[in-house]
């Protein structure tokens, strides 16, 4: 990138030609430093061998884990977070103590709690209730390692409930007044646009207080170049509002992933 913004590739989308532990390696040997996973376990709590070897893979590697997700249940799949659901408050519980583990370990500090979707038969207050629970809950244990909890929009589920910037930052709201001050917004800035959310509105009016951005082009999912989104203009206006964090590559690649890096040269 041509500007000061890091990018972080985002190695649940990119890589996936490779074996998970080989993608950090291959996102080095692509020239980067430093990786964000979407959570890479099947289950909440991994099993030490397991994290072990992720946690390996990374150092062995050379780069940073800048970005981990909650468990999440299925996803890509059902789920698509587990952090409003009553059901699985234990699930997410028990996950917090692992996503500290791995960030003791590895120095990682941005954490995605994706929300979830309305539950058939479940009071969307009871969720939002359950929410606001787990985020004060993770937020208080990755406060003392420097972490935050990040709240992603995300699009592609009707009853998914933060489609925009402005429904996160209600709920960042939220999670602040409850005394939460390390809970902030994830501007995936595909997800936006696929919403239809104003996405250089939200640029120009929050960039300073996103907790990450996240970038894929749209329509399409796929790197920058291949759809309609003017990314490199909406990274250049985070930039001028005063956004400092990693830009998460987290794209669909319509090529092998090592050859599609090229928007880089020109963004
Ligand atoms: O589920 C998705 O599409 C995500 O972006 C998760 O981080």
């Amino acid at each position: 990138m041509s500007h000061a913004l890091r990018p972080t590739v985002n190695c649940s989308l990119l890589f996936t030609e490779l074996p998970l532990h080989a993608r950090p390696a291959a996102a080095r040997a692509a020239g980067f430093e430093a990786v964000e996973f979407w959570w890479p376990f099947a289950d909440p709590v991994p099993g030490d061998a397991e994290t072990e070897a992720f946690i390996t893979a990374i150092d062995d590697a050379g780069v940073r884990l800048t970005g981990l997700n909650f468990f999440a249940g299925e996803l890509p799949g059902p789920d698509r977070g587990v952090l409003s659901h009553p059901a699985r408050v234990q699930e997410f519980r028990d996950n917090i103590d692992a996503v500290a583990g791995i960030a003791r370990r590895t120095g990682c500090t941005g954490f995605n709690a994706l929300y979830g979707r309305r539950q058939d038969g479940t009071d969307p207050a009871e969720q939002d209730r359950v929410a606001l629970e787990n985020t004060v809950a993770a937020a208080r244990a990755l406060a003392p390692l420097g972490g935050t909890v990040l709240i992603e929009p995300i699009s592609g589920a009707d009853d998914y409930p933060l489609k925009t910037a402005a429904d996160a930052l209600a709920f960042v709201a939220r999670a602040r007044a409850a005394g939460a001050a390390n809970v902030a917004l994830l501007a995936d800035l595909y997800h936006l646009a696929v919403n239809g959310d104003d996405v250089a509105a939200v640029v120009r009016d929050h960039a300073a207080q996103f907790g990450h951005i996240q970038i894929a082009d749209a329509p399409g999912r796929g790197e920058p170049g291949t759809g309609a989104l003017p990314i490199g203009a909406l990274l250049a206006a985070a930039r001028d509002g005063g956004y400092t964090g990693h830009i998460g590559l987290e794209y669909a690649p319509t090529v092998p992933s090592a050859d599609s890096f090229g928007w880089l040269k020109t963004t």
